[in-house]
């Protein structure tokens, strides 16, 4: 059992505002790789209006067509309960069902309110459950909102509270806009590993303004044990505005290797999918570790051991 799941997001939160649009093939050969590194969980498609969302477009078949290793779990994000329709008839472990904390960010990315959006989640657990389906909530814009600006610490609480109570079986927070600095992260899932000892917890961090990886380790210090990445720090939602990468999954792994917190993820893999990604897309890859190199394990963090 890894000490931390790294949830690989490319497939879903990254290509949505590349300039080179990945086809349907290309999209099932990039999660084919990706699953051979061996994340926990490849969150591989969006169930989200395919008109809106063109880029997002066919995630049946995507699901059909995967190589599908026993180990690793297939998500897929809803928005709605129409979303979670479609993911209910498809071959995938887990959905992952999105939900604002603010009113401003879900009308423009849903057009529900946060309570109409929270009524169609907890009219997801009964279904997702008889199906045998892992319900994951992700509370979007969890830190700040690009249209209400701060987000209080309460309200997120408070829309968590209610996912939670419906029956969601894990709780991820987003920073969508990647504004959130590790005393907030800390503070927050602090707050839900508290009124939750039991319930997994996560987080989907943005590196806009440079502050993903290290909201990463305190989140795990504070008792996250889902972490979201993209591959290559790809991604950014087309409904925030500015918004960049996910922190990059080869980075991250290569962090909590040397740390020594296992990951179950096999890094050279990971670094082989950066690579080829440089080599599809025209912009550079944000990740860092597959430019520079790894560098070796140190062989123990006990400082007595290491004098
Ligand atoms: C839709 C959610 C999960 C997202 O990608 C974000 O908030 O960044």
């Amino acid at each position: 059992m890894p000490d931390v799941h790294i949830a690989e997001v490319g497939p879903r939160d990254g290509l949505q505002n590349l300039a080179h649009e990945f086809s349907v093939a290309e999209r099932i050969d990039l999660i084919n790789r990706l699953l051979g590194a061996g994340p926990a969980l490849v969150e591989a498609v969006s169930f989200v209006n395919e008109r809106r969302v063109p880029r997002m477009a066919g995630a049946e078949q995507i699901l059909r067509e995967i190589e599908r290793p026993g180990d690793v779990t297939i998500a897929g994000l809803v928005l709605n309960g129409r979303g979670v329709h479609r993911a209910l008839e498809c071959d995938l472990d887990e959905i992952r069902f999105a939900v604002s904390a603010t009113d401003a960010f879900n009308i423009r990315n849903v057009n529900a309110t946060v309570q109409a959006t929270v009524a169609e989640f907890t009219a997801a657990v009964a279904p997702s459950r008889a199906s045998g389906k892992k319900l994951t909530a992700v509370v979007a814009v969890a830190f700040g909102c690009p249209f209400a600006g701060p987000v209080p610490a309460a309200a997120v609480l408070a829309v968590a509270a209610q996912l939670v109570d419906a029956g969601a079986d894990e709780l991820i927070l987003a920073d969508t806009i990647g504004c959130a600095v590790p005393t907030q992260i800390r503070s927050l899932i602090s707050a839900l590993r508290e009124n939750w000892p039991e319930l997994p917890l996560g987080l989907h961090l943005h590196n806009t303004r440079n502050t993903g990886y290290l909201n990463a380790i305190v989140g795990v210090e504070a008792g996250a044990t889902t972490l979201d990445a993209s591959v290559g720090g790809l991604g950014g939602c087309p409904f925030a505005p500015n918004a960049t990468g996910n922190i990059a999954t080869e980075d991250l792994a290569y962090i909590l290797r040397n740390m020594g917190v296992s990951t179950g993820v096999d890094l050279e893999s990971l670094i082989g999918t950066s690579e080829w990604l440089g080599s599809v897309i025209p912009q550079e890859i944000s990740g860092q570790v597959a430019r520079a190199g790894l560098f070796p394990e140190i062989a123990s963090h006990d400082p007595a051991q290491r004098a």
